[in-house]
């Protein structure tokens, strides 16, 4: 057995014992085939992680970068207290337009909002609203520019507000310093910021994502 199909199996299991059957994030993953969006979306037992680290950190203020069909928005927005509000940030207006129609399933509208454009200018954009900061922010658009969305999630934090990254192993690519894929690069470059900001402690964990050998970065502010 190689490594990655061990790690697929155990995956499977801890999600067979500890993340029940929902049909509300069965249909939205239904929903999202059959409006042929990529299967890009967090995992099951991933989703189930993102929704424990916002219940930890008792985010009441969540940012998401990069929204596809709202799966791992629906995870982390169920999290939320009554009166807290997620924000999640989408390019691909068809994308946007599924998330929202599933938001509405999950009976989430009332405390999501679907910005739709580029992430870069939508931060900038908040910036010139005056939005509040975030308890938590979940970094997974374009990985060439998550040195530019960590950047964008330091300014919209606070002590203590906890920023994760997807996608930081790459089928362990990431340590492949000659790699010429840009996702690789971004990743890496990630990491290196993260090393050289006082502002920030993080480390990462090796999860299975929906391509196989992965992860996330975790890192509080301080
Ligand atoms: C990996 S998927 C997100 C998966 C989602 N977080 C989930 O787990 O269900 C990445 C999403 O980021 C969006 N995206 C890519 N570039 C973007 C950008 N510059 N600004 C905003 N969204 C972007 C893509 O259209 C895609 O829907």
């Amino acid at each position: 057995m190689n490594q990655t199909s061990t790690w697929e199996k155990v995956d499977q299991y801890i999600t067979e014992r500890l993340v029940p059957y929902d049909a509300v994030l069965e249909n939205v993953l239904l929903a999202n085939q059959q409006a042929k969006l990529p299967a890009y979306d967090v995992t099951p037992n991933q989703g189930k992680l993102l929704n424990l680290l916002a219940q930890l950190q008792g985010a009441k203020r969540i940012l998401e970068i990069g929204t596809l069909g709202g799966y791992s928005t629906i995870w982390l927005a169920r999290a939320l207290p009554s009166g807290g509000q997620l924000v999640t940030l989408e390019l691909d207006p068809v994308h946007a337009r599924v998330a929202t129609a599933n938001i509405s399933l999950a009976q989430l509208s009332d405390r999501v909002e679907v910005r739709v454009g580029d992430a870069l200018d939508q931060l900038a954009q908040m910036d010139d609203e005056g939005v509040e900061p975030f308890d938590l922010i979940f970094i997974d658009a374009d990985k060439p520019n998550n040195p530019n969305y960590l950047k964008w999630a330091l300014h919209f934090s606070h002590p203590g507000t906890v920023i994760i990254g997807d996608n930081v192993i790459r089928e362990g690519e990431v340590i492949n310093e000659n790699s010429q894929d840009p996702r690789v690069q971004g990743v890496r470059q990630f990491y290196d910021l993260l090393a050289e900001e006082p502002k920030i402690d993080a480390t990462a964990i090796q999860t299975v994502g929906s391509k196989g050998y992965d992860g996330f970065v975790l890192g509080i502010v301080k």
